[in-house]
C-alpha cells in the first residue's frame, strides 16, 4: 500500500504520525511511505533520517494526500485539509468527531474512511491508541497545574507540596482512567492532599490498592463533586466516554464558590471538556479565567514534549497500522474484529454509535457494511 505522513498543521503541534523507525517497519513489509520534507522535525527526526529508513520524501502536503492510500496522523485534520478528503482514502489519527461537526460533515460528505484512535477498543476494554497520549497528558497535567498556580502565571500562588507548617495544595482528579491515575502519581510524588473520583468503583478500588492511605478515593457525583470543587486548588478533568462529548461535570455556578486563582485543568478538552465554561485554547495562550478560576484547555497537551509522544504514540500505532495496510481496511477488520471499532467513518455512513448519538445523526453498524 501506499502510506504518507505530513507535518502536523495545528497550533503548537510538534508531533509527527510516524518515526523514521516505523518507516522502515512499513517498507520492510513491502509498502512505499511517503513522507513530507520535514513532517518530523517538531520530534527531532530529520527528513535524512526518513529517506536513510526508505521514506519517498514529497515537498508539498497535496503530494502526499494525493498519492497515499493510506494517511497516518497525529490531530484531527484541520479545515485547510478537508479538501484532500476522498472515498479511497483511509484516514488513521485522532478524529475527537464528538467535539468537532465541520470535521464530521467533511468526512461524511467525501466519504473518506476515518480510523480514529481514540475509539479503538480492546478486548479487554483498553483504548490502546488512545492510553500513551492520555499517561503523557496525565502527568503533563500537574506539571502545568504546579506552574499557572504559581501568582505570576495568573494562579493563587500555592505549591503543591508546600512546606512543613503550611497546608499542601489539595488536587482533585475527575475520572480515574489513564490521565487520572497518571496525575494521581505524579500528584502523590509532589507531595499534594489528592484525592481522585469516578463512577466506576473497580477503578477506586484498583487506586486505592496502589497508593493506600496517601489519596483519598471518592465516588463521583454531582454534590460530591461541588464540594470538593470548593475545597481544591487545582481540579484535573480527565472524565471520558469513548466517543461521545464529556459530560459536563462542572457546572458554571460552582465556579462561584471555588478559591480565587484555584485552576481547573481540563484535559477531556479534546471531547468537549467535562466543565461547562471550558473553551479550547493553545499552548501559546494556554489559560484564560472564569469567575476568578483560571482553566487550562489545551487540547493537545502531549504536542508540548513531542519527542517522547511521538515515540510513545507510534509505538502504539504500529501494530494496527501495519494490519491495515497490509490486508487493507476491510481484510484487517475481519482479522482483527477490534479495528472495527475504530472506524467512525466509511463511504459517507456514520459508523461510531456515540459520535451519532452526539448529534442526533443516522447511525451504520460497521459490521453490515464489511462482511
Ligand atoms: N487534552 C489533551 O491533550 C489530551 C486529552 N485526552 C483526553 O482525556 C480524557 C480522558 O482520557 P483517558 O483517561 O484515557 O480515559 P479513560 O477511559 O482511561 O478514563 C476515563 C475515566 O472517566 C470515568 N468517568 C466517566 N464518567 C464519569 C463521571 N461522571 N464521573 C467521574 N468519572 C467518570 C470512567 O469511568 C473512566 O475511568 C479523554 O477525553 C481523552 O481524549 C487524552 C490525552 C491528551
Ligand atoms: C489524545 C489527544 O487529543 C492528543 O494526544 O492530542
Amino acid at each position: 500500500m501506499k502510506v504518507g505522513c505530513v507535518k502536523e498543521i495545528k497550533n503548537n503541534e510538534y508531533r509527527v504520525g510516524m518515526t523514521p523507525d516505523n518507516v522502515k517497519s512499513y517498507a520492510d513489509a513491502g509498502h512505499t511511505v511517503y513522507i513530507e520534507r520535514d513532517a518530523g522535525i517538531g520530534s527531532g527526526f530529520t527528513t535524512e533520517e526518513y529517506e536513510k529508513a526508505g521514506a519517498v520524501i514529497l515537498d508539498t502536503p497535496k503530494e502526499v494526500w494525493d498519492t497515499c492510500e493510506m494517511m497516518i496522523k497525529v490531530k484531527e485534520p484541520l479545515e485547510s485539509e478537508y479538501s484532500y478528503f476522498r472515498k479511497d482514502l483511509i484516514l488513521y489519527t485522532y478524529l475527537h468527531l464528538a467535539a468537532d461537526r465541520p470535521l464530521t460533515d467533511a468526512m461524511l460528505s467525501s466519504g473518506i474512511r476515518g480510523v480514529a484512535y481514540e475509539t479503538l477498543i480492546e478486548r479487554n476494554g483498553s483504548i490502546p491508541l488512545l492510553s500513551p497520549m492520555s499517561q503523557i497528558a496525565g502527568r503533563l497535567s500537574i506539571q502545568e497545574g504546579a506552574k499557572y498556580l504559581e501568582k505570576p502565571f495568573g494562579g493563587s500562588g500555592v505549591l503543591l507540596s508546600g512546606v512543613p507548617g503550611t497546608p499542601k495544595a489539595k488536587v482533585v482528579i475527575l475520572g480515574a482512567g489513564s490521565v487520572g491515575t497518571n496525575a494521581c502519581k505524579i500528584a502523590v510524588g509532589m507531595g499534594a492532599d489528592v484525592t481522585i473520583m469516578d463512577i466506576n468503583l473497580e477503578r477506586l478500588a484498583y487506586l486505592d490498592d496502589i497508593f493506600g492511605a496517601r489519596i483519598q478515593t471518592l465516588y463521583s457525583t454531582p454534590s460530591n463533586i461541588q464540594s470538593q470543587l470548593a475545597q481544591a486548588d487545582l481540579v484535573i478533568g480527565s472524565v471520558l466516554i469513548p466517543g461521545k462529548a464529556a459530560p459536563k461535570l462542572i457546572k458554571k455556578e460552582y465556579l462561584k464558590d471555588m478559591k480565587p486563582g484555584s485552576l481547573i485543568v481540563d484535559v477531556a478538552v479534546d471531547q468537549g471538556g467535562c466543565c461547562e465554561t471550558t473553551r479550547v485554547t493553545y499552548h501559546d495562550a494556554p489559560t484564560f479565567e472564569v469567575d476568578g478560576v483560571v482553566h487550562y484547555c489545551v487540547g493537545n497537551m502531549p504536542g508540548a514534549v513531542p519527542r517522547t509522544s511521538t515515540i510513545a504514540l507510534t509505538n502504539a500505532t504500529l501494530k494496527y497500522g501495519l494490519q491495515i495496510a497490509g490486508k487493507g481496511l476491510e481484510k484487517a477488520c475481519l482479522d482483527n474484529d477490534v479495528i472495527f471499532s475504530g472506524i467512525n467513518t466509511y463511504d459517507g455512513f456514520s459508523t461510531c454509535k456515540n459520535v451519532s448519538d452526539s448529534y442526533g445523526m443516522d447511525y451504520k453498524n460497521i459490521k453490515e457494511l464489511i462482511k
